[in-house]
């Protein structure tokens, strides 16, 4: 296929390497290479022949790419990498610090109006899908009660901010619902629950060696804006066990809203996700949206988007006339 979107990658993890496979998955595009902090030697990709470079050299392919999908971490990756890449590229990322996602907007919207780029931030399934279901929620029920359910699964964006703690060789994060605050909202008691009524968090740590326990598990615990809201566990595992039991990456979760219409009929509208891997997932959130990114680029949109801003058309690789005629 001529003319196929041109798609770079900023960081290799685990949505990068899901990122990688949603671009395989995607006729219309092409993955021109990866970006990484690391040695390019040392970054093993699942297709041998992408290239993989330094990320000091992404300002060379400022013509080679039209859209730039990072997949750094939003704890200390993105707030660093995206206004910078917001100057170079159209963009899509994940950023999923919820409290600070209004700060964050404006971080990367000047450089991306600036340089005459689009920008598209926090998409994936929360934020993203997840938000999207929480807005129709509102608007279509506006009498009723909105709540979101995650896991039992791993949080990707949890898991990060563990192994960025100072004495963390490595861990992960899962999240639980409480079954009981569950219980009540599918009973349609409209319950006003508190952050920490609806899912505690179970933390898997492999210290570095000399690392003092009790303060890194007080630095993941009492953590604004990922721990401190929720009752956390935090166990500590060797290197050997975390390889072995900790690898998967499930995940999923639901939104409901519970509400009434104008003649007081009951109503709920529930979207949910069943995730066999989180950053697969995740990543074809992204790459479906990279698309969208890359067609109001060329209509010659600018600046900061989020999933609320990007019409759903513009994800499908479909045009408008199949869509009336297959989707409406
Ligand atoms: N909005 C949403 O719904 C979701 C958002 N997310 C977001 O995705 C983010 C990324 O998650 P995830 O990919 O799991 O994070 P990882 O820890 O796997 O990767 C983060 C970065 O760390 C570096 N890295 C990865 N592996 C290694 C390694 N072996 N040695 C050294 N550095 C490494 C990479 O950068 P480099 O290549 O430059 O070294 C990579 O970009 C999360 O922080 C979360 O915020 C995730 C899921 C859902
Ligand atoms: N952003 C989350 C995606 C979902 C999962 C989640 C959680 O378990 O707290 N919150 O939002 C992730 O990084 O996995």
């Amino acid at each position: 296929m001529t003319n196929r979107i041109r798609v770079g990658i900023t960081g290799y993890g685990n949505l990068g390497r899901g990122v990688e496979a949603a671009i395989a998955q995607s006729p219309d595009m092409r993955l021109v290479g990866v970006f990484s902090r690391r040695d390019p030697a040392g970054v093993q990709l699942l297709d041998s022949e992408v290239p993989v470079y330094s990320i000091d050299r992404t300002e060379e392919f400022t013509d080679e790419i039209d859209v730039m999908i990072l997949c750094g971490g939003s704890k200390s990756d993105l707030p660093e990498q995206g206004p910078y890449m917001a100057g170079l590229f159209n963009v899509v990322d994940s950023y999923d610090t919820h409290a600070s996602i209004p700060e964050y907007y404006a971080s990367v919207d000047q450089p991306a109006r600036e340089s005459g780029h689009v920008y598209l931030l926090s998409s994936g399934w929360d934020p993203g899908l997840f938000s999207i279901n929480r807005l129709m929620g509102e608007a279509i029920l506006p009498e009723g009660e909105t709540y979101t359910f995650w896991g039992k699964g791993l949080s990707q964006g949890h898991s990060d901010a563990v192994r960025r703690v100072p004495g963390v060789k490595g861990g992960v994060q899962y999240t639980i619902p409480s079954e009981t605050a569950i219980e009540r909202v599918r009973s349609g008691q409209l319950p006003q629950l508190e952050t920490r009524d609806k899912h505690v968090r179970e933390c898997y740590v492999v210290l570095e060696e000399g690392a003092d326990a009790n303060a890194v598990r007080h630095a993941i615990v009492s953590m604004p804006a990922y721990f401190a809201d929720y009752d956390t566990t935090v166990h500590f595992i060797d290197e050997a066990t975390l390889k072995a039991e900790h690898g998967a990456m499930p995940h999923g979760g639901f939104v409901i809203r519970s509400g009434k219409t104008g003649q007081d009929n009951d109503q709920v509208m529930e979207f949910s996700l069943k995730l066999g891997s989180n950053p697969e997932f995740t990543a074809s959130v992204l790459v479906a949206y990279a698309r969208a990114v890359h067609r109001l680029a060329r209509l010659g949109d600018i600046g900061a988007k989020t999933v609320f801003d990007v019409a759903p058309g513009l994800l499908s690789p479909k045009s408008p006339a199949q869509l009336r005629k297959e989707l409406l």
